[in-house]
């Protein structure tokens, strides 16, 4: 019978030794990086660590052996990365993002684009992030505020990128593509429908009821008690409550936001009309500049990966041999490459974190088209 506490023991002795040559290895590391800051050689040594994978897995003694002292030296080796960043960093040497760092973002008298029209979710999400003291325009599409960044015309735009509900604002993702603008921020906003009328309207006047498709099947189950009103699908919430206050029509109400309703002098007559409570947007906040808050707390990027098994996986371990916390992952496809993908990665972290810039530098040199979208 073999003996557990006796096999333990042994495990413990094996274990206290890799630790002490671990601590060892890394004593080395940090004299490498001296060197480093001393010549002004990158601290990622891609071929250095390939031929080090390479010649390691050839010195165990079957396959899955090989597969796991690989993995081990991967991360080993990613953690010396990691301290010898720290150490560039105490030596005053920052690694090179091409941001610039900012105390705080200037909202006061900012010009400010978005899509849509005053009183449409887009236009409460620019509100509630800038507050009042702001000149805003607006534009008939995503591209078109994009575009306003990209001419100076504006300094920030506002676009939805994700509805809790239906999911992801593929177009969005497919502009930060395309433009090299920068995410400084993000809005939250929940998507909180009323039913707004003309002032001198009640409930029982109304006949028709205007509003975009996704927010009349929001409110499906409120509708289904009033099937004697016609529902009538309209570009947006808030167009159709401008239809309401310039038809002047008591039997007609529109469906959408509060800040809709006050916009164009309706009234409210009924709230908490919406199935989902939960149903929110999110706006993210885009420039030009490349800049990130001292406090920014969230990063977004997004790269290509070749079509190779495990090009993902390894991708992924940049975040996770780093304790960085991924809070969501999407794919694209790649228009000129079918089949193949573009990844979008959010993570939280601050560009000045030593484990953020070595996973940087660790995607940089692995993966395709790395790109920083913004840190927020
Ligand atoms: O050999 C180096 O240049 C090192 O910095 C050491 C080390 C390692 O830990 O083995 C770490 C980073 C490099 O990418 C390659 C190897």
């Amino acid at each position: 019978m073999l003996d557990l506490q006796k096999m333990r023991n042994d495990i413990d002795v094996i274990d206290t030794q890799i630790v002490k040559l671990f601590e060892e290895r890394m004593k080395i590391c940090e004299d490498v990086a001296q060197f480093k800051i001393e010549t002004g050689k990158p601290v990622f040594d891609k071929s250095r660590e390939q031929e080090k994978l390479e010649s390691l897995g050839c010195k165990a003694h079957n396959d899955f052996n090989r597969c796991g002292v690989q993995e081990l030296f991967e991360q080993i080796m990613s953690i010396s990365r990691k301290r010898q960043y720290q150490l560039l960093q105490e030596n005053g040497m920052e690694e090179k993002t091409g941001f610039v760092k900012i105390e705080d973002l200037k909202k006061e008298h900012a010009t400010v684009v978005f899509q849509g029209v005053e009183g449409a979710y887009s236009f409460a999400a620019m509100h509630t992030f800038f507050g009042e003291k702001i000149k805003s325009f607006h534009v008939d599409t995503w591209k078109d505020a994009m575009k306003a960044i990209k001419t100076g015309r504006a300094e920030f735009a506002v676009l939805p990128i994700e509805n809790s509900t239906a999911g992801i604002v593929q177009d969005i993702y497919d502009l930060l593509t395309e433009y090299d603008h920068v995410i400084v921020g993000e809005q939250i906003i929940p998507c909180e429908h009323v039913l707004m009328g003309l002032p001198c309207s009640s409930l029982s006047d109304i006949r028709t009821v205007y509003s975009h498709p996704q927010a009349l099947m929001q409110c499906s189950e409120y509708l289904e008690e009033h099937r004697d009103w016609q529902q009538m699908e309209w570009s947006n919430t808030a167009a159709a409550a401008k239809k309401v206050a310039d038809e002047k029509d008591p039997a007609q109400a529109a469906i959408g936001s509060r800040h809709a309703a006050k916009h164009f002098g309706l009234t409210v007559l009924e709230e908490g009309i919406y199935s989902n409570v939960n149903n929110s947007t999110r706006f993210i906040i885009v420039t030009r500049e490349k800049i990130y808050c001292r406090d920014a707390r969230k990063i977004s990027v997004s790269y290509e990966l070749p079509h190779e098994s495990g090009s993902l996986y390894n991708s992924l371990s940049h975040f996770i041999y780093n304790g960085l916390n991924m809070t969501k992952i999407e794919s694209r496809p790649i228009m000129e490459r079918n089949w193949e993908y573009r990844f979008f990665v959010d993570f939280e972290g601050n560009l000045s974190d030593s484990a953020v810039k070595n996973a940087l530098r660790g995607l940089r040199s692995e993966a395709q088209n790395l790109r920083v979208h913004g840190n927020y």
